[in-house]
């Protein structure tokens, strides 16, 4: 493999231009993934897209590497509009995608074999590529007989060996254990940086901060339903970073910040929810603020935290110290703020008095609150207390509601979302549900906590 030079920086490799993507459900419904986002990809840096769980990122990735046409706008390649599959483009999936039938050298090939190279010369450049990825020896082994880290490193030969002018990484180290992440995540940083790997960019889907804080010279951070490109951040930082700098951790701040300022949407809705009686109220819908998924348990467990740290953290030093991922910490926010329970204000979350209340309350009280917090602030349980109220007999099939919700949400999650109400009604005695027969109860009082 022949080692790069330094690019030229500033020269756009892939952009896309309003790219916006709806698919269609298998029941004929519009489900709008990505909205109007242009951004790009220039020659000599890494490009991180990062956001929550269902934002769009895959799908993002898999538009400007041609593999799916957007719904409208364009994605080029060097300028070029694209027709098919981008041509400067390699990919390294989070599932490894390997053929289990096929060596690790044949596994490596099997790109250049798409292409058209004489078998000499494929031979050759994988080998180099496996040499480079440090799977020198193992040529011969089939996929089954190496550990997950090594697989992944096999993904990324054959990626490379091809010499891309992009290379695309969808989750590429979700798969792994931390340790083996770490280490794979910094050989390839070592090869970019030595300009070793015969790449001229890099563009990795991540939802895990730090590691787009380590990787990135830009990070794009999408929003969601539908994913909009809510912030670009430049990362100055010099390679190779240390994640103990004071600068490193404002950074992961001022990102942890922006992801969850999706949260506006729910302050809005929890505003609404408080807007004095008469009043002209925005209603919040259960399309508008979907619940986020977590359970009452876990909700609980986010607001015993914070009274123990005096009431408010930072979130990263909360995500830290409780040793989750984003992804996991952050349905929990959602939910606290949504509830009205607690605030945040860019990187923090302080409990409310709300908040503090419910932490503190033996079991009935508690329930009383959650019922009372749920069935004013959480659109969905608010809309099935409404509904079940006006009903003659208080009692509605579930297919009531997934039909509502499918109008926006995909099949699976209209379910999920559902499931969630059911769990917050529960928790609160507002509803039961039958699961033999999917029929919804209205519970005796509950339009009180309306
Ligand atoms: N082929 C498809 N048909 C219908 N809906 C789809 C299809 N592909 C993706 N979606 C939906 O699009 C939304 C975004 O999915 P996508 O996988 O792009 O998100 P993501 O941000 O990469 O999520 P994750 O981090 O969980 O992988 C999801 O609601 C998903 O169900």
């Amino acid at each position: 493999m022949t080692t790069t030079p330094s690019p030229e920086p500033g020269t756009t490799i892939v952009r896309a231009e309003a790219v916006t993507k709806t698919f269609t459900t298998p029941d004929g419904r519009e489900l709008p993934v990505l909205d109007a986002i242009s951004m790009r990809v220039d020659e000599g840096e890494i490009v991180a897209l990062l956001g929550k769980s269902g934002s769009g990122k895959s799908t993002l990735l898999r538009c400007l590497a041609g593999l799916i046409a957007p719904s409208a706008g364009t994605v080029s390649y060097r300028g070029t509009p694209l027709t098919a599959t981008n041509p400067g483009v390699a990919m390294v999936f989070q599932s490894f995608a390997l053929l289990p039938w096929l060596t690790v050298q044949q596994n490596v090939e099997l790109s250049l074999q798409a292409r058209g190279v004489a078998e000499e010369e494929r031979r050759e450049r994988a080998l180099r590529a496996i040499d480079l990825i440090g799977l020198d020896g193992f040529e011969g082994a089939y996929p089954k007989e190496l550990s997950g880290g090594m697989r992944q490193r096999v993904g990324v030969a054959r990626a490379l060996v091809v010499e891309p002018d992009a290379l695309f990484m969808d989750e590429p180290f979700s798969a792994l254990d931390v340790l083996t992440a770490e280490n794979l995540r910094g050989e390839i940083v070592g090869l970019w940086e030595g300009h070793e790997a015969p790449v001229r960019s890099v563009l990795i889907v991540t939802h895990n901060i730090e590691e787009a804080v380590l990787l990135a010279d830009r990070i794009l951070v999408l929003s969601s339903n539908p994913g909009r490109i809510r912030a670009e951040l430049t990362v100055g930082l010099p390679r190779p970073r240390d994640r103990r700098t004071a600068q490193f951790e404002a950074l992961v701040d001022t990102v942890y910040g922006i992801l969850t300022g999706r949260e506006e949407a729910a302050q809005a809705a929890a505003a609404a929810a408080q807007a004095p009686a008469g009043a002209p109220r925005s209603v919040a819908t259960p399309i508008a603020v979907p619940l986020p998924e977590v359970s009452v348990g876990g909700l609980a467990g986010l607001l015993e935290i914070l009274v123990a740290r005096g009431g408010e953290d930072g979130l990263a030093e909360l995500a830290d110290e409780l040793s989750f991922e984003i992804d996991d910490l952050l349905p929990l926010v959602d939910a606290a703020v949504l509830l009205g329970l607690a605030r945040t204000a860019g990187p923090r979350i302080t409990l409310t008095e709300q908040g503090r209340e419910f932490a503190a309350a033996d079991i009935l009280t508690s329930k009383q609150l959650f019922a009372r917090h749920a069935a004013r602030r959480a659109p969905l349980v608010r809309a099935i207390v409404q509904a079940l109220a006006a009903t003659e007999g208080q009692r509605l099939r579930e297919g009531f509601f997934l039909d509502l919700l499918r109008r926006r949400y995909s099949v699976d999650e209209a379910r999920r979302q559902l499931d969630i109400a059911v769990d917050w009604g529960r928790y609160g005695e507002l509803f039961d549900y039958d699961a033999d027969d999917g029929l919804l109860t209205l519970e005796p009082g509950a339009e009180a906590a309306l």
